[in-house]
């Protein structure tokens, strides 16, 4: 981690008329959830300068005074007519202010209740706003006609997408964007910041991920060329992969059948940023989220939501000796609809008397609702501490009503695939593999489970090996789980040497499995396998690949086990 670099602005041009101005910051920004992975960020800015010149997005105030600097040193800021505002952050108010003491003439462009929070994080009530609600336009000359898409989700009701058809350029605020700072502009080589991205999503999109596939089916008919991203790295070369990925990611979280309603309301951010650390906790151990903005949200999507969940859980500030007035109605709608076998939460930011905790709490244990944790209270801001505390406590929330539902349907019998799966542990296999014309055989003993659901395993492939080009994505494999007793011959016949070419299965009982590879007919268990990734481990490959079809061949023997003299060679 390169923590001793000053913070920066990397500048380049990334389209015609259009620059991006990266406000880089090499170590964690703030105590939110989100930034827990301490790669450092990007907030990016973008400067289109057609005949008129528009500014979207300008940064927070840790970055103020280098990034105008960055941005005099290029042209005259006198001369912005626009900034555009993917969302208002209260954040990004003192950079906002220095803006409009060089420009006063600054127009700002936002949807509407970004409108309204530019205008209470200002205290100005007359600043000159174009609120967009999706249909205008906003011609700026040179081709640079922008469209704009309003993509509320309850993190950020405000949140506006936009459109640059002269470059094909969308700018996509919060969406598609990763907490890693580096010199790297844009995503080539994407697929090493797969894990940060999938990191981003999970805390800040997963909670609300059915506003998410709304926002995807929105943007789907633009022909995009460049995610222009609010954080990290511009998409341009994984753009059809991410996009894919966003998709699946969010039906995974909508199609899960045990959810948690998270419901709260924050004036100031802070209980916003515990809200997302419980989500995250949720989310980590399986549950899925539908977090609800009790200010944004109508009655109905309360009461929708809650009659789904499994449990709730509860947030509020606490304002004037109060749970503001939202909150007080949501938790209304909540004792009016939730049966008392669904679990509770209950959390909230306060600053003195937090009294807006007591009394939700008091009224959920007067009505009878189990707690899934101890009431969370945290003085003003989270920091590192509080939230992993929340994160924590979000896991206990769901694993609780994991172990419910288990409870409940508890007499199911092991499926055969499962019962196959079993006789995987520290045993000695091989993994047989056909495609076209090509067959191949290995002894393997680094099998390990590595997922229930759907079923899966890891297995260590040397790289050198004739069946590893038999194990990339998509590739199908059977693994022949090796009885003990009977082990020793086939063991022996995988390990000795084999001319290229040579039929590998010759003078061995086998058949073909549904999937066209070969099946030992000698093994204890077999099962058929599909690899979904790979990932390199020094001088092997670690395939991770889910089970399809498998069975016990033999009920009464025993799984066969290797055991080594030595770690450093089999
Ligand atoms: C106008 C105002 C009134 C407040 N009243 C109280 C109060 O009565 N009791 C209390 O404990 N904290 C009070 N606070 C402190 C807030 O609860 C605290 O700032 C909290 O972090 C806000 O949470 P939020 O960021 O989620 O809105 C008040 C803050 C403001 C700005």
């Amino acid at each position: 981690m390169q923590t001793n670099k000053p913070r920066d602005v990397q500048v380049l041009p990334i389209g015609t008329d259009t620059t991006v101005m990266r406000s880089r910051s090499w170590t964690r920004l703030r105590f939110e959830i989100e930034y827990a992975l301490a790669k450092g960020t990007t907030a990016n800015s973008y400067l289109i300068q057609g005949d008129k010149i528009a500014l979207i997005d300008p940064p927070g105030e840790t970055f103020t005074e280098i990034y105008l600097q960055a941005l005099q040193q290029r042209f005259n800021i006198k001369d912005i007519d626009y900034v555009i505002l993917g969302h208002v952050n209260p954040n990004r108010a003192a950079t906002i202010k220095a803006l409009l003491e060089l420009a006063p003439q600054i127009t700002f462009v936002c949807s509407n209740p970004g409108a309204i929070n530019l205008r209470g994080a200002l205290e100005n009530q007359d600043l000159p706003i174009l609120v967009k609600r999706g249909e205008e336009t906003l011609d700026l000359g040179k081709g640079h006609n922008l469209q704009f898409i309003p993509t509320p989700n309850p993190r950020y009701p405000d949140q506006l997408c936009t459109y640059d058809p002269q470059t094909e350029i969308l700018y996509s605020d919060k969406l598609f964007g990763a907490h890693i700072c580096g010199d790297q502009v844009f995503d080539e080589g994407w697929e090493t910041i797969n894990e940060d991205r999938r990191y981003y999503f999970d805390c800040l999109m997963a909670p609300h991920a059915r506003q998410i596939e709304t926002t995807l089916d929105k943007l789907s008919d633009l022909p995009v060329r460049l995610y222009a991203t609010g954080h990290g790295p511009l998409v341009r070369y994984g753009l059809i992969e991410l996009t894919h990925a966003y998709r699946q990611w969010s039906q995974q979280q909508t199609s899960a059948d045990t959810t948690v309603a998270l419901i709260y309301a924050s004036a100031y951010g802070n209980t916003a940023t515990l809200a997302q650390a419980i989500a995250r906790g949720i989310t980590k151990a399986g549950v899925s989220v539908e977090s609800i903005n009790c200010e944004f949200a109508d009655p109905e999507e309360i009461r929708n939501a809650v009659e789904k969940a499994s449990g709730f859980v509860i947030g509020s500030p606490t304002l004037g000796g109060h749970a503001p007035t939202p909150v007080q109605t949501a938790l209304g709608i909540v004792l009016s609809t939730a049966t008392n076998n669904k679990l509770a939460g209950v959390f909230g930011s306060y600053g003195w008397s937090g009294e807006a905790v007591d009394l939700i709490e008091g009224k959920l244990k007067d009505a009878g609702y189990r707690f899934g944790f101890d009431t969370i209270r945290v003085k003003f801001k989270p920091n590192d501490t509080t939230l992993q505390l929340c994160e924590e406590a979000g896991t206990d929330f769901a694993q609780a009503l994991k172990k419910a539902k288990k409870v409940r349907s508890q007499t199911v019998p092991a499926s055969s695939v499962e019962q196959a799966v079993g006789r995987v542990v520290g045993s000695l296999c091989v993994l047989t593999a056909k495609q076209g014309g090509v067959s191949s055989g290995m002894l393997a003993s680094w099998v390990s489970q590595a997922s229930f659901n759907p079923p899966g395993l890891t297995i260590a492939v040397a790289k050198d090996r004739a069946v590893e080009p038999l194990t990339h994505s998509g590739n199908k494999f059977n693994l022949n789980i090796l009885k003990e007793g009977n082990h020793l011959g086939l063991m022996k016949h995988f390990l000795k040497p084999f001319e290229p070419g040579q039929d590998r299965f010759a003078g061995v009982a086998a058949e073909e499995a549904e999937n066209g590879s070969p099946l030992l007919t000698d093994a204890l268990a077999y099962l058929e396998c599909s690899v979904q990734t790979r990932m390199e481990a020094g001088d092997h490959w670690l395939v991770y690949a889910t089970v399809e079809n498998g069975k016990v061949l033999n009920q009464d023997g025993v799984t066969a086990v290797h055991h080594r003299k030595s770690g450093s060679h089999y």
